[in-house]
């Protein structure tokens, strides 16, 4: 089995609604994403001979998928007041509504399945919330 990885960050706020803590305020991170994919086969012949992929166009994909929450402020659908909501958009500012709870392991499950959309085999999604915080997201194998 081959495994390819590759990475890139974002720079982002978020908060944690209904949490008791710190985290409820809004507060920044430099998100690093960590992909891997898998491949049991290389190409052979021609530009890709002895490649899973080209790392170029692995990067391509990881960095455009990335960088969309780049600069952002991120908000978990429904826990901000629609005033509140309202004013930050008039003033143009980037917000990111997403379906799920900004954390970790909700990071590393949405960019796996992304990277699924786009074709890739998909072995792990790993999100670095800071650099000793980490969530890993992979599927569990068949029993
Ligand atoms: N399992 C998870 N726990 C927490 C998550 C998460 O995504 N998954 N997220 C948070 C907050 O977003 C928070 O920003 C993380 O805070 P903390 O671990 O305290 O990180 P700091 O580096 O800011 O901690 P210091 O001790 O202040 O350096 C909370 N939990
Ligand atoms: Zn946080």
């Amino acid at each position: 089995m081959y495994i390819l990885k590759t990475e890139h960050s974002f720079d982002s706020a978020h908060f944690l609604a209904n949490y008791e803590g710190k985290c409820s305020n809004i507060h920044g991170h430099r998100w690093k994403v960590e992909m891997e994919i898998q491949s049991e086969t290389l190409n052979e012949g021609g530009q890709l001979d002895g490649m899973v992929i080209d790392f170029g166009d692995f990067k391509k994909d990881v960095k455009e998928m990335v960088d969309s929450f780049d600069h952002a402020l991120i908000i978990q659908k429904g826990t901000m007041r629609e005033k509140t909501l309202e004013c930050l958009l008039e003033d143009e500012f980037k917000i990111i509504q997403v379906n799920f709870r900004p954390t970790a392991e909700n990071f590393s499950e949405h960019f796996f399945y992304e990277m699924e959309k786009k074709g890739y085999n998909v072995k792990r999604a790993v999100v670095y919330e800071t650099p000793t915080n980490s969530a890993v997201y992979e599927k569990s194998e068949a029993r």
